[in-house]
């Protein structure tokens, strides 16, 4: 359904807010800034939540928010799309204005990232919809603002991120992209600072990113054991992905409570979502894909 004032209108334009997936987390040093030195290999799902925008004359940024997971937020100012869009608005000095409708398919507060890829994504359609180029250093401090994964979002490649979220590298890992994954979150929401308060500040290593082999082996999660101790049930979310037939990893991403699995088949991924999906009705599940560049 169109968005109140996007009837009849021929010009909206829509932009993807890909789920962000951490194949690996490594938790290396907690910063004097109180934020946490990370290495960790970021992928995209080929699916996320859905924007759809049209620019406006007056000035005003007009948010409706729809989908399965839209009920439990809110459309006002705190919302990640409204503050990229008044980021950028002041960014450019100049209030233009736009009617978004944000179609929420991700979970809130589960670890893929789905608020940051919304901020990302506000960014990329106003740009688009105002017809602005915006220099790639302001783009990645604008997004920097807004979340430590915001900035990778922008572009929804394969990366590799450090520092707290601004460092980043297009980094190949090979036979990784394209790979069938399952998302799988059981319905609580976690939060991001208290995972990291629970963090027992035991430097585990760097991340080897340099195959698939090594990030299914060496790679870890450092945030898995304080997620679990805040939501008990991502030990039993992990334990079903295990226990699937063809699963190549299985994993939590970011601070949780999301876990993904990778398979190398279709039918493989298939067949484990039908099986989680049997045994856990209640929770969400997602059939997709690792994003190619
Ligand atoms: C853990 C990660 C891994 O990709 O993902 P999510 O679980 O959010 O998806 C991210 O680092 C989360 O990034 P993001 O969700 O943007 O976090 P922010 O809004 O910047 O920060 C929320 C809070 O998390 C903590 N934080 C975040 C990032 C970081 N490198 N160190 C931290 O200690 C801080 O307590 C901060 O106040
Ligand atoms: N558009 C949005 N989508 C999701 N969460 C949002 C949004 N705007 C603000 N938030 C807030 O941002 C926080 C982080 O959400 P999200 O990015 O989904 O989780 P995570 O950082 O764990 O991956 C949530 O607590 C939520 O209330």
């Amino acid at each position: 359904m169109p968005h109140p004032n996007m009837e009849g209108v021929a010009d909206a334009i829509v932009e993807i807010a890909y789920a962000k997936v951490n194949v690996a987390l490594h938790v290396r040093s907690r910063r004097d800034d109180g934020y946490h030195a990370l290495e960790s290999l970021f992928v995209f799902a080929g699916d996320g939540d859905r924007l759809e925008g049209q620019a406006t004359q007056d000035g005003a940024i007009d948010l409706i928010i729809d989908g399965p997971f839209g009920a439990g937020l809110g459309a006002g100012p705190d919302n990640l799309v409204m503050r990229a869009a008044r980021a950028l608005q002041s960014y450019l000095g100049q209030q233009r204005g736009a009617a978004i409708r944000l179609t929420k398919n991700l979970p809130v507060a589960s670890g893929i990232g789905g608020g940051s890829a919304d901020a990302a994504a506000t960014l990329r359609l106003l740009a688009r919809l105002w017809d602005v180029r915006i220099e790639a250093e302001e783009l990645a401090g604008l997004a920097l603002d807004l979340g430590s994964d915001v900035p990778a979002c922008v572009a929804s490649v394969t990366q590799l991120v450090t520092g707290r979220g601004e460092h980043l590298a297009r980094h190949a890992v090979e036979g990784l992209e394209g790979l069938p994954m399952l998302l799988v979150n059981p319905g609580v929401g976690v939060s991001t600072a208290s995972v990291f308060a629970g963090w027992d500040r035991q430097d585990r290593g760097p991340l080897d990113a340099g195959s698939l082999d090594a990030l299914v082996r060496i790679g870890r999660n450092d945030l898995e054991n304080p997620a679990i101790a805040v939501a008990p049930v991502i030990a039993d979310v992990l334990a079903a992905l295990e226990r699937t037939q063809g699963v190549v990893l299985a994993r939590m991403s970011g601070s949780g409570a999301t876990c993904f699995a990778l398979f190398e088949t279709d039918d493989a991924l298939a067949q484990a979502a039908d099986a989680i999906r049997w045994t856990h009705p209640a929770w969400w599940v997602m059939e997709t894909r690792i994003k190619g560049a």
